[in-house]
């Protein structure tokens, strides 16, 4: 396994101008090629954890670094990460090809030489008939591929999920789950993924952090050691997976006690 370290938070603390404390301490080192889910009760700070890695919000204290990553003079890593809601926030009034131009577009890539760039995504994600589509004509799991086509069309090192397939049904996200697995593998990224399924950060990823609210903060870190490919039904019956889900379960438990989240 990669021992590498992409991304290391040392004692972070977010504080709100409104006085709440979103996260507090709170020290993570992600190894590259690592899957981590982020695992807690609502307003334990795991989407704020997210934007903070994403550049999208502010340190209060502590530090976060990129010991191996390229990095941009005020030292944020350069065009490396992409980033997927929970909500697909597809543009309508788009076709489906133009959905996942729009990372490149912004940066300055014409249509033209985007075009097998946006294909190779399309069909990662196994949307190749529908580039000339709109999101209307789109189940929701299909929507949710666009937006990790669009995710991935910049080839990313490190995905960061914000709860991604909440919103789905269970047969489809199961099949989205065992989807992302697979291009993980594929394109060898680190992945951040934020979830409320116990059942789910077991089944995907390599590591677990739990997180209790007020102050959010990391409360268990517990590995789910298999290796993968991981057989969907295999892996689900296998005592490391019962045992990650009991574990998680217990510590979310007492994660939810501790904290006045209700
Ligand atoms: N812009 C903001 N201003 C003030 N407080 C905020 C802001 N954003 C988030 N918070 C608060 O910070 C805490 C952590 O929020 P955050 O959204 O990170 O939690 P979360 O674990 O992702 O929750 P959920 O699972 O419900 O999405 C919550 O108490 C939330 O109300």
């Amino acid at each position: 396994m990669n021992t590498k370290t992409l991304l290391s938070l040392k004692q972070i603390g977010k504080t709100f101008s409104n006085g709440t404390v979103a996260l507090q301490d709170m020290s993570l080192d992600v190894h590259e090629g690592s899957f981590v889910s982020l695992l807690g009760p609502s307003g334990c700070g795991k989407s704020t954890a997210l934007k903070i890695v994403a550049g999208l919000g502010n340190l209060t204290t502590g530090s976060m670094s990129w010991p191996t990553a390229s990095v941009d003079p005020l030292g944020r890593p350069d065009h490396e990460i992409s980033f997927v809601f929970q909500e697909p926030t597809l543009m309508l009034w788009a076709t489906v090809f133009d959905n996942v131009w729009l990372p490149l577009r912004l940066k300055g890539v014409k249509k033209k030489a985007a075009r097998a760039a946006v294909e190779e995504a399309l069909e990662m994600v196994g949307l190749q008939d529908f580039a000339a589509s709109y999101p209307r004509e789109l189940s929701g799991g299909m929507k949710m591929r666009v937006s990790i086509a669009r995710a991935l069309v910049t080839r990313p090192k490190l995905l960061l999920m914000d709860e991604p397939f909440a919103a789905l049904d269970e047969i489809t996200r199961s099949k989205l789950n065992d989807d992302l697995l697979r291009l993980w593998q594929k394109m060898n990224w680190t992945v951040i993924f934020v979830t409320h399924s116990v059942f789910e950060s077991a089944y995907l990823s390599d590591r677990i952090v739990v997180m209790a609210a007020r102050p959010g903060r990391v409360v268990a870190d517990i590995a789910v050691d298999a290796p993968y490919p991981r057989d969907s039904s295999e892996f689900r019956s296998s005592p490391t997976y019962t045992n990650a889900c009991n574990s998680a379960s217990k510590a979310l438990h007492a994660a939810m006690l501790s904290g006045d989240h209700m």
